[in-house]
């Protein structure tokens, strides 16, 4: 049996925060905003499963009401939702995320997030895409509000 899923998320800027992406700490002068370590790739990569399997959204799993995820570390919240994909007997494809950011640069850092979604996910590195792009300054990516981010994630089940 095959099934998809897709996310879609966006944190604004903000000063005195780190800039983790995809698990990366990437070096800038501000980092994302959330209850979380609003770790944007992570948070849609973990959206994109969840919605595959029919188990809603991160915000359901793992609510930001509940001071237990205050500053958590997205890794640790994707992993939980391996689990529950791995519970149901499900394994990843490929996965395919869209960064979209007018800054910083995201191409130095792909290789660095792959290997750690790929670690996640329990998959090979080549079964993880990710790339990045501008809003052509257009939109509140464009004026550097926010970064925003998609994934497209197909599962598989054997004999089912
Ligand atoms: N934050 C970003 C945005 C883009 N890239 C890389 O640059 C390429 C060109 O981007 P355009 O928005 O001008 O099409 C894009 O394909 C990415 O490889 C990036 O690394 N970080
Ligand atoms: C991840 C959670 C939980 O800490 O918080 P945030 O970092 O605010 O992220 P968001 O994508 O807005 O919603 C999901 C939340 O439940």
């Amino acid at each position: 049996m095959l099934r998809i899923g897709q996310g879609f998320d966006v944190h604004r800027f903000a000063e005195d925060r780190d800039l983790i992406i995809g698990g990366a700490h990437i070096p800038y002068d501000r980092g994302l905003l959330g209850h979380s370590d609003a770790d944007v790739l992570l948070h849609v990569v973990s959206d994109a499963i969840l919605g595959a399997i029919g188990e809603g959204d991160i915000g359901k799993h793992f609510p930001d009401t509940d001071e237990a995820y205050k500053d958590a570390d997205s890794k640790v919240l994707l992993s939980k939702v391996v689990e529950l994909m791995s519970e149901k007997d499900f394994r990843v494809i490929n996965i395919d995320c869209t960064i979209m950011a007018e800054r910083p640069k995201m191409l130095p850092y792909i290789p660095q997030m792959q290997t750690i979604i790929a670690q996640l996910l329990k998959v090979e590195i080549e079964q993880v895409n990710i790339k990045a792009t501008t809003t052509e300054k257009l939109g509140f990516v464009g004026r550097e509000e926010g970064i925003a981010a998609l994934a497209v994630v197909l599962l598989g089940k054997e004999n089912a």
